[in-house]
């Protein structure tokens, strides 16, 4: 067990991104805060910024416990003050600067770079986030990055800071992620500055504009994220675009060497060290395919709507990177976009087209190491253009999953999806009631947002006669349904292995969670935690960590809910705007 920071540091290994090219323009000393553009090397030196008095908010315990850390170091004096930002301290190895990394950006798959103030693209990147450790753990190597850690070459004249509400979100949204049995980056802990604060625009109290209204100020704080790296997507497009212009001599041997790097933190154990690197790029692109077509796959299943998925925002290993535009659904609609700037390219149904295109961005940029292999080049075109098959097949296989069943039917599928959006259905709901297998659809209607039989709904839109024959055809919908999943007389007469409701019931309950991170619940959490009141974080957390667990009756009523009629069109409740 390790319960203090001077025993987590002997762990420090920097040894992989040593062999990474550290930008020659930099200062050493980390002293590197202002923006400006960063022409080569992989990371740049910068010493984190610590927030000013910083206060414990919360750890997770799930990750303390498999990193195999005491609990109570999360509250120790050198634990707090390095994970806030402050490695003046920390013993050796540990390394009392850290290191911030550029990115490009293609959007849907469009390059952009205006989004950089030079135009150029070489000062977009971590412009808050400030990676700080790299360690082996139990034979797993961990990358620790703060997030809101001040600025960096990149903070494009932003402050460098994550005020607490975003902070809040993602913290418990990893957690939650990962408990989902989804991909993705981890949380580690959550400081808030007791004195620091900083203005943001959000919406004010109740508002129904679609964008902030008003300045706000905030506390600021930084959470600490962990992955095996957070290499994205769109770092391996920077490096490709500077080869493919040839920007300067050794523009091409840094793709190489990014690529190969991202072969080891990610790929080390699916990946031979001894292929060459065409070969290496080809076996790389087809894991990746897998792992990214599986976890958009499971982000729908679980009703997560990444809401903002640029290339810069794909992480390279396959797992979620990002929470801040992100949602839940919960009334079922496959347009949902919980971000205001995302559009239909990155709403709910469509986040399979939108991996599509980071996957295209992808390849683009293993490209370049390929001109001399003709025949990987063209393993890797196909690999590119099976895709979409690819993408297809997870889907199924994860609708089937949902739905319980050994093998996706399209006719079962298509209609419950317009029953869904027609009635309309809460996503999370609806799928753990359905997990019941019940009789008949009555116990299904919990998770409708529309009263079949009177005017109440949550919505004025969902007020009004229900269409036309509706609850016919959900009745209608659920006994085929059991019919195809093996459950009672018609499943026997059609021949289909039958199974008893309790087995169904049981399977089906580890795939459709009971509990999801609804933004209803995240406010209140955040806004009583900038006064200093951390319970209610702590409250979401526990239950969020277990969500497919049955819990208390008291956990079932206050968070097995539909969203309330008032929360609905919220600024800040029911979509947002990306200031964080
Ligand atoms: N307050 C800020 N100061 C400096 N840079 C910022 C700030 N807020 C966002 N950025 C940078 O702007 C870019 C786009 O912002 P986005 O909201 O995707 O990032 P983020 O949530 O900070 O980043 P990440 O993708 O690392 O989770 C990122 O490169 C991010 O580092
Ligand atoms: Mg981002």
């Amino acid at each position: 067990m390790i319960s203090t920071l001077e025993e987590l540091a002997p762990l420090a290994d920097y040894s992989l991104m040593d062999g990474l090219n550290s930008d020659p323009d930099a200062n050493a000393s980390g002293d590197d805060h202002a923006p400006r553009q960063v022409f080569s090397g992989h990371y740049v030196p910068v010493s984190p910024t610590p927030i000013e008095a910083p206060d414990y908010v919360a750890h997770s315990h799930t990750l303390f416990r498999e990193l195999g850390f005491a609990d109570s170091m999360a509250q120790s004096a050198n634990f707090v003050r390095a994970f806030s930002g402050d490695l003046s301290l920390v013993p050796e190895p540990m390394r009392k600067v850290g290191w911030a990394c550029g990115y490009a950006l293609s959007i849907y798959g469009t390059e952009y770079t205006q989004q950089c103030p030079f135009q150029t693209g070489n000062g977009y990147g971590d412009g808050r986030a400030v990676s700080v450790l790299e360690a082996v753990i139990d034979g797993r190597r961990w990358e620790m990055q703060l997030k809101g850690a001040g600025r960096t070459p990149y903070c494009r004249g932003a402050d460098g800071r994550a005020v607490l509400r975003s902070s809040v979100r993602e913290f418990l949204a990893q957690e939650h992620m990962h408990a989902l049995g989804v991909p993705t980056s981890r949380s580690l802990s959550l400081f808030v500055s007791k004195t620091e604060r900083v203005r943001r625009p959000w919406y004010s109290e109740g508002s129904r504009s679609m964008e902030p209204d008003h300045m706000i100020s905030e506390p600021v704080a930084i959470s600490t994220r962990v992955a095996p790296s957070f290499i994205r997507v769109g770092q391996l497009e920077l490096f490709a675009r500077r080869a493919r212009r040839k920007a300067h001599p050794q523009a091409m041997e840094e793709l190489e060497k990014l690529v190969l790097h991202l072969v080891d933190r990610e790929y080390g154990d699916v990946i031979d060290t001894e292929l060459d690197t065409a070969q290496k790029v080809v076996l790389l692109a087809r894991e990746f395919r897998s792992r990214l077509t599986a976890l958009v796959a499971n982000w729908i299943r679980v009703g997560y709507c990444q809401g903002n998925f640029n290339s810069d925002n794909c992480a390279a290993g396959g797992f979620t990177l990002d929470y801040g535009p992100f949602g839940f659904c919960e009334v079922f609609n496959p347009h949902y976009q919980p971000w205001t700037g995302g559009g239909h390219h990155f709403s709910f149904l469509n986040q399979p087209a939108a991996a599509e295109r980071n996957f295209q961005s992808f390849c683009s940029a293993l490209r370049p190491l390929l001109t001399a292999h003709h025949d990987c080049l063209l393993q890797l075109e196909e690999i590119q253009n099976d895709f979409a098959e690819v993408m297809q097949a997870q889907m199924e296989t994860m609708w089937a999953a949902k739905l319980g069943l050994d093998a996706f039917n399209a006719e079962l599928f298509n209609e419950l999806e317009t029953l869904m959006a027609h009635t309309p259905v809460d996503y999370t709901v609806f799928f753990r009631e359905l997990s019941n297998v019940p009789d008949d659809i009555r116990p299904l209607q919990k998770s409708f947002y529309k009263n079949l039989n009177n005017a109440d709904a949550a919505k004025p839109w969902m007020q009004g006669a229900a269409p036309e024959g509706i609850e016919k055809r959900w009745s209608e919908w659920l006994t085929k349904w059991k019919s195809l999943a093996g459950i009672g007389s018609t499943a026997a007469a059609n021949g289909t292995n039958l199974r008893s409701r309790e087995e169904l019931a049981k399977k089906m309950k580890l795939v459709n969670p009971k509990y999801s991170l609804r933004e209803w619940f995240v406010v209140p959490a955040y806004q009583q935690a900038s006064e200093g009141n951390y319970a209610p974080i702590r409250e979401v957390q526990q239950v969020m960590t277990r969500p497919y667990a049955e819990q208390s009756k008291e956990t079932e009523e206050k968070y097995y809910r539909l969203k309330p009629a008032e929360f609905f069109d919220v600024g800040g409740l029911s979509f947002y705007s990306c200031s964080s």
